[in-house]
């Protein structure tokens, strides 16, 4: 279901208009961190942390846990370079060729559309240079940080969200429930991993799509492929397929308000460890799913009972708050340029349309436009990985956008099926440890495992998506390496797009609720079942490198 784009729709808009969209007014701002640990520094400590320590279960103190993270960092590195090379790669950024926020246009850029009209491509863009960025450079450093901690095994990173966001589905109930499941999963994986969960939505902001063909054909007409929202609309006619780039400005304003609302929940009270038992959605509450989140909640909930009545405080922020990130894949570059701003604190520039971005499979090409963007923005960025990666590329790529080796920088997200990453991935952890460098691990089981029914519709197997989960983890065993954390597609709705699941959707179910603007999606029973399974062998790996340790 996959293959290159081809020049169809990679002619790049003109050098002189996109010219005109140099973000010369680039918004000078300090970075104040919104999520609610600043850095491991700004945690208050004593007995507020006491409380935190016995239900987070892995968080010592802010300075012992930087102590255990650079010893632990030091013994990678020492592991990793035996004989070989130094803890950074070899790449320093003063032999790179010099960046700026329009060096990817230098480069070939597939999968970008080619807008008709130039003139009012550069109006949008003149405009979005303008707006206030969606995010701070702060936030972003933060979650660097904790995806550093998850690169070594201290933490693990959820991530997940809608395939494409969409215009037409974007309300506060679909914001709500996609938040509410990834809280009710991060509980799920933090109580039966007993590791922080680090909460990265693929919301806010996640409405490109690569496509694997160009055209798409319907009776015998031809018209160019849906792109996602930001692009052109799903509709099968011809002016909804023309790219439109005024949608890039309703994007923007459709991400800001979901980030608003995010936001919110985050911090407003909603995700307050005391509501772990209001969490459970309504149409899972009488499932099997349903029925094991709430004993967890319950469990949780008398630990905090007991621990309020022993007299600790429970109305800390890390109790009352959680810390939430958004990120997307970073595919329309016009769009993610006029985001980029350079930060004051630091100099550098990010692109401030989300946290995270990562790059995707089909644009991750070593001399492409979109490593050149990313490699400039300080974001800590992602990069999909099917069978395909190279060894060697893989590392030439880690190095390029991270010649300072800097943990939470890159994570590798690993996208294969089962079958293949059991071959595929060793090589690739090998290549990484090799070369000294230090990458966070994630696997995405949804990308590798697509399959079309006769329908026409494309669906998952959930047992598909079951077994590449635990290649992963086994291959991370076999090889000493961490698995870092999980990327999914996924909403709160009760949708049937993937089939399988304890709650079975059937291949003849798919057409009841398939909404999916483009690829299945795992629905809230199967996300949450799927969160059981992993907190599950979170634990084992837990165990066994315990044991492991004891014989030392
Ligand atoms: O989400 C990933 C891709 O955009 C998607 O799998 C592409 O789907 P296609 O192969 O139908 O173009
Ligand atoms: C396009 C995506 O994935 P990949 O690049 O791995 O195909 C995606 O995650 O939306």
């Amino acid at each position: 279901m996959e293959g290159s784009s081809s020049t169809l729709v990679n002619v790049r808009p003109s050098q002189s208009l996109l010219q005109q969209a140099k973000p010369t007014s680039a918004l000078m701002y300090a970075s104040p961190a919104l999520g609610r640990r600043c850095n491991v520094n700004s945690k208050p400590a004593n007995g507020s942390l006491a409380v935190v320590r016995a239900v987070h279960a892995a968080e010592p103190s802010a300075s012992s846990k930087k102590r255990v993270l650079e010893r632990s960092l030091e013994k990678h590195l020492d592991s990793a370079t035996e004989g070989g090379r130094g803890s950074t790669s070899s790449s320093s950024p003063s032999l790179s060729p010099p960046w700026s926020v329009d060096s990817w246009k230098q480069k070939q850029a597939l999968q970008l559309p080619t807008y008709p009209d130039a003139q009012e491509l550069g109006r949008v863009l003149k405009s979005l240079e303008e707006y206030p960025p969606l995010v701070f450079a702060g936030e972003a450093r933060n979650l660097e940080e904790r995806l550093g901690e998850a690169a070594l095994g201290e933490a693990f990173l959820l991530q997940g969200g809608d395939c494409a966001e969409s215009f037409k589905e974007f309300n506060a109930v679909n914001i709500r429930d996609t938040f509410r499941v990834l809280l009710q999963m991060g509980a799920v994986l933090m109580f039966g991993g007993q590791l922080p969960v680090i909460k990265v939505g693929r919301m806010a902001g996640q409405f490109a799509k690569p496509r694997s063909e160009d055209l798409e054909e319907k009776d015998g007409v031809k018209l160019p492929s849906y792109r996602g929202d930001i692009i052109n609309g799903d509709d099968f006619n011809e002016k909804s397929r023309y790219p439109d780039p005024d949608r890039m400005i309703r994007a923007y304003s459709q991400a800001a308000a979901s980030l608003n609302l995010l936001r919110s929940f985050a911090t407003g009270g909603y995700a307050a460890m005391q509501r772990v038992t209001h969490w459970n959605l309504d149409f899972t509450s009488h499932s099997e799913q349903g029925s094991r989140y709430r004993e967890l909640a319950n469990r949780v909930d008398e630990a905090l009972g007991f621990m309020g009545a022993v007299g600790l405080t429970l109305d800390h922020p890390l109790m009352t708050t959680t810390d939430f990130w958004t990120s997307h894949e970073c595919l329309l570059l016009p769009f993610e340029q006029a985001l980029t701003r350079l930060d004051s604190t630091t100099g550098r520039w990010y692109d401030c349309s989300a946290h995270m971005l990562w790059v995707g499979e089909r644009t991750r090409q070593l001399q492409g436009a979109h490593l050149e963007f990313l490699r400039g923005v300080a974001n800590p960025l992602g990069i999909k990985v099917s069978d395909k990666m190279d060894p060697a590329e893989l590392v030439q790529v880690c190095q390029l956008l991270n010649p300072e080796n800097k943990p939470g920088r890159v994570t590798v997200i690993v996208r294969m099926g089962a079958e293949k990453l059991r071959v595929k991935l060793p090589f690739l952890i090998r290549a990484v440890r090799q070369a000294g460098l230090i990458v966070t691990w994630v696997s995405d089981p949804m990308h590798g495992n697509t399959i079309k029914v006769p329908s026409g519709l494309k669906t998952r197997p959930f047992d598909a998506i079951l077994a590449e989960v635990k290649a992963f983890f086994d291959v991370h065993e076999e090889e000493g390496s961490h698995p870092g954390g999980i990327h999914l597609e996924m909403t709160g709705q009760n949708v049937t797009e993937c089939i399988g699941g304890s709650r079975e959707v059937k291949v003849d179910d798919l057409h009841n609720r398939y909404h999916t603007h483009c690829d299945p999606r795992l629905n809230a029973s199967q996300s949450l079942e799927l969160a059981f399974i992993i907190a599950d062998r979170l634990r084992k790996h837990r165990a066994g490198i315990h044991c492991h340790l004891q014989h030392f």
